[in-house]
């Protein structure tokens, strides 16, 4: 970048225009932190959740995934590289209200456009400014998360006991429905020539958006594969139409214990022998196609700095992740699925602060999934391999002439790694 065009991209980053007015986070508890607004004012209902990453709000802003969710970011600084049109992981914000320590007051970076300021007036998201955003999280860890409203401007004005009304009379997370309402109306393709590939495209699949992040179908179009991204209301007729080589599901927002209708269509797939792979809803829809059930964490795994082991290699990844919910599977080696036609299943990743079941990976079936985030947006990339994973499978049931770039397919079965010892659980209490 030469000397002019930093210049004129320091320009284009505006400083923040809204004047902050008071605002408060009230908790469904009863517990009130006082600040000023940030962005937009009003009234922002949703379930408090916080999240760890020192960098990439703009992707965790933009994630479908937190949709009604009121997002805590424990890095104090926030806004400081603004927004630029490049890292938006969706179309638009959907975090229904934001959280932050110290808002940048100027942002600075050679890619902003804006700064977050204006973007979150301009989309009308609610946020607070100037509140202790640790002790926010340690009140969310410690008594788990819950409903919350941000109230500001003339909304700031009523009672404590009115606020924490209106909060109490908001719709809880678990059994929240709300792929179909992040998901796009019309179906359309991710072609491989459009993100440095060359030549034809190896595979095809299909891959149903429950809220899926922009970065997804990248990850596969950069390795030769085409995408057809589908509306999460598809069914197992649209996806025959597109005639893939594989079949993924996105993340998403919600409980999975509301997605039967993505179940039975999985199941149908399955059923097809068709290869599987899933990200994070999509890792909760397998199991549950499987007949495992799944449960909300006392507060989730939220950020680009969770670690994760691959029970299969024995490697550590640092891993991006936003989940709320988790799949109850036993981790103890190779079972029986419950639905027992899909043959035997092992927990292939767990977390490492927590035990949490991070991955599936079915033995007798073309079917995987991780509750994590490979596609890195924002995150490190420690996890892409799962994507050339993907390939193999798909490979080693349709052999392909253009051959493969990678191979990084499973270890055999037998080489499983030993769960790691198991460590205190507090995010799994309500487990059930
Ligand atoms: N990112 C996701 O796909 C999240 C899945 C689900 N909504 C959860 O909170 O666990």
């Amino acid at each position: 970048m030469t000397e002019t065009q930093v210049t004129a991209a320091a320009e284009k980053a505006t400083p923040a225009v809204s004047t902050p007015v008071p605002a408060a986070l009230v908790l469904e508890d009863g517990r009130i932190f006082r600040g000023t607004s940030y962005g937009a004012t009003g009234t922002a209902l949703g379930e408090a959740v916080f999240a760890t990453g020192m960098t990439g709000y703009q992707e965790t802003i933009t994630d479908p995934s937190y949709a009604r969710q009121l997002v805590v970011q424990t890095a104090p600084h926030i806004g400081n590289t603004g927004v630029n049109s490049e890292d938006a992981e969706s179309r638009r914000i959907w975090v229904a209200g934001y959280i932050v320590r110290d808002a940048a007051r100027r942002p600075s970076n050679w890619r902003s456009e804006r700064s977050l300021d204006d973007e979150l007036v301009e989309q009308g998201i609610i946020g607070i400014q100037g509140v202790d955003t640790r002790a926010i999280t340690r009140h969310l860890r410690e008594h788990k998360t819950m409903r919350a409203g941000i109230f500001s401007g003339d909304a700031a004005a009523a009672t404590e006991k009115e606020l924490v009304d209106l909060v109490l009379a908001s719709e809880p997370m678990e059994g929240a429905r709300l792929a179909e309402e992040v998901s796009v109306d019309e179906a359309y393709v991710v072609e491989p020539k459009d993100h440095g590939w060359e030549g034809d495209a190896r595979f095809s699949i299909a891959a149903i958006d429950l809220g899926i992040k922009a970065m997804t179908p990248v990850r596969f179009a950069e390795r030769g594969v085409r995408v057809h991204v589908l509306p999460a209301t598809a069914t197992l007729e649209d996806v025959k139409a597109v005639n893939p080589d594989g079949f993924f599901m996105s993340n998403g927002p919600g409980d999975p214990a509301t997605a039967d209708a993505q179940v039975k269509l999985l199941r149908s797939v399955l059923d097809e022998k068709l290869p599987y792979f899933g990200i994070c809803f999509g890792n909760q829809i397998l199991g549950r196609a499987l007949g495992f059930g799944t449960y909300k964490l006392r507060y989730g795994h939220r950020g680009i700095n969770q670690p994760v082991m691959d029970r299969r290699t024995g490697k550590v990844e640092i891993t991006s992740q936003n989940h709320g919910f988790a799949v109850d599977a036993p981790l103890d080696g190779a079972t029986q699925a419950p639905e027992e036609r899909y043959g035997r299943v092992e927990v292939s990743h767990i977390s490492l602060n927590d035990d949490v079941v991070e991955g599936l990976a079915c033995l007798d079936i073309p079917a995987f999934s991780v509750q994590y985030h490979p596609e890195a947006a924002a995150g490190p990339h420690d996890a892409a391999y799962l994507f050339d994973r993907f390939i193999d499978l798909m490979e080693d049931i349709k052999p392909n002439t253009t051959g493969r770039t990678a191979n990084l397919s499973g270890e055999p079965v037998d080489s499983v790694h030993p769960a790691a010892p198991s460590t205190t659980d507090n995010n799994t209490e309500d487990k059930k």
